[in-house]
């Protein structure tokens, strides 16, 4: 073991400052690692704890926790080997942007600006190509520039991107013309084909999916800050949608009114770097424990551990347990975290949550997604938010209309109905009106194709339509045109009386003229 004072080597484990082991940051190496403390697949990763004593689980520790929806890899030692080389990558995503989006969701929390969480259900290795990134980006931008410009709202915007690659499944098998096979967990995890052989676990592809991820954030990053995200080219956003749908000639309307607020803003003299550029941030459900656990790193200014493989990353409803892995591996980093909440969930269930992940009550670190379902959302939802409201706490109620709503066609496709999602969203600003706590964004499985997937929306497609572009590699998403639509339905209802919430009356500055 290295002592504090010799260079910090990735991987190495190190006296802290009370003498507590961490394990140190790949971004402060300063010299090879020598063989003697390099950190070798069979060793057990050492758990430490770091200056401020809350300890890091080691990936055995977490084991011991009877771990839901993990894959079982056929070799253990290239799982180990896949690891050790995950632990000497670099880190996607840095400490620093995922304090300010724990600084954004704060005001989210507190009512002053709005979450728009959105992207695929499952990325795919295949779906890492420029068109689709930029396919995705376009609609949650105009989705954005809706929820801004008609809800008046601030908007923070994540992706489900640049790592959401694990699915958590019903069923461990998939039976097909008699035939039983693994069920397919995602590129992370396994081959979607039919196949016995695709259908083995492949720790190589945690490899890939890191190689994926830094790809798709990487054309993430140009495509925002390198002029697409210009609110100047608000028209372009929308130049692939399906013209034919009234919601693009809304978008059109508002579009124009856009342009002429800002030629005004631009002839009084207020133009500034937020016309150009947005903050996006990046998010996956935090399922893989070899993965996640891999991509931590101690951030090298507090010396305090950040999963970073993306900016906010959550727990899923199969995998909240109060003593479990998920729990006790994310309860360690500093990201701000989700955590899913679903029919059954209560309001006991989610303060104990709360307080094992958030025990110092830090604003925007709990966000919880609650997917009801729209049949229940009115019945459930009450009793979750009184419960957490009354004790003082205050997170980010998103509301995820996707999950709770999914049904089987007759045909056999897994689809949602528009008109359910928005009933759900619609139960969701009903319960929050009532109790008045704040309805703090929509969490959104979409992408930027004209796939059919959900019924319904404004093209009104039927469950014929479905079998014509159904694409998904797990869940029925919205396409274009259908978030769009939804996101003009969730401007509606944030207008509707809130306004001087989140913008009170300001002390005003006259323009000089
Ligand atoms: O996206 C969520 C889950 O992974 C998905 O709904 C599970 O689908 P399944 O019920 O077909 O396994
Ligand atoms: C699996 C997901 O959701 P849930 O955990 O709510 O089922 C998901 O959002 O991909």
């Amino acid at each position: 073991m290295a002592d504090h004072a010799s260079p910090r080597l990735p991987g190495t484990v190190c006296r802290g400052a009370e003498g507590a082991p961490l394990v140190c940051d790949a971004s402060v190496a300063l010299t090879p690692t020598p063989a003697s403390t390099r950190q070798t697949p069979s060793r057990p990763l050492v758990a430490y704890a770091y200056s401020c004593g809350v300890s890091f689980p080691s990936l055995e520790q977490l084991r011991t926790l009877n771990p839901q929806q993990q894959p079982t890899y056929p070799d253990a030692a290239a799982v180990d080997g896949v690891v050790g080389q995950l632990r000497s990558r670099p880190p996607l995503v840095f400490a620093g942007e995922c304090d300010e989006l724990r600084g954004k969701l704060a005001n989210v929390a507190e009512g002053r600006s709005f979450l728009l969480q959105g992207g695929d259900c499952a990325e795919t290795f295949a779906g890492v190509t420029a068109q689709n990134v930029k396919n995705k980006l376009q609609v949650l931008l105009a989705m954005s520039v809706v929820l801004t410009y008609a809800g008046q709202v601030p908007v923070v915007k994540v992706g489900r991107i640049a790592g959401q690659y694990a699915k958590p499944r019903s069923k461990d098998t998939e039976t097909r013309d008699g035939v039983t096979l693994p069920s397919f967990r995602g590129d992370a995890v396994n081959g979607f084909d039919f196949t016995e052989a695709a259908r083995v676990p492949d720790p190589a592809r945690l490899l890939d999916v890191y190689n994926a991820s830094a790809a798709t954030l990487n054309l993430t990053r140009a495509f925002v800050t390198g002029g697409f995200a210009d609110l100047r080219s608000i028209h372009s956003w929308n130049a692939t949608f399906v013209r034919s749908a009234g919601v693009v000639e809304r978008y059109e309307r508002l579009a124009e009114e856009i342009e002429r607020a800002m030629a005004f803003m631009v002839a009084c003299g207020i133009e500034d770097e937020s016309m150009r550029t947005v903050d996006f941030y990046s998010s996956h459900e935090a399922l893989l424990l070899d993965y996640e656990q891999a991509m931590t790193r101690i951030d090298s200014r507090s010396q305090l551990p950040y999963n970073t493989s993306g900016h906010f990353i959550w727990i899923g409803e199969r995998t909240r347990q109060l003593t479990g892995a998920h729990v006790e591996l994310l309860r360690s980093v500093r990201n701000p975290i989700g955590v899913k909440l679903g029919p059954t969930a209560t309001g006991e269930d989610a303060l104990a949550i709360a307080d094992r992940l958030d025990p110092d009550r830090e604003p925007g670190r709990i966000t919880f997604i609650t997917r009801m379902g729209a049949g229940r959302v009115r019945e459930n939802l009450p009793r979750v938010i009184e419960e957490v409201e009354a004790s003082g706490r205050k997170p980010v109620w998103v509301c995820d209309p996707m999950h709770g709503n999914t049904f089987e066609a007759a045909n056999g496709y897994k689809t949602r109905a528009f008109s359910q999602i928005v009933d759900e969203i619609n139960g969701f600003f009903d319960v929050h009106d009532r109790l008045g706590s704040w309805p703090g964004g929509v969490h959104i499985e979409l992408t930027g194709d004209d796939v059919t997937e959900c019924v319904g929306g404004v093209n009104e497609l039927t469950e014929a339509d479905l079998e014509n572009r159904y694409e998904t590699a797990c869940d029925p998403r919205l396409n274009r045109n259908q978030s769009l639509e939804l996101a003009f339905t969730v401007a509606e209802r944030l207008t509707d009386g809130r306004i001087n919430r989140i913008n009170p009356v300001q002390e005003f500055t006259p323009v000089e003229f």
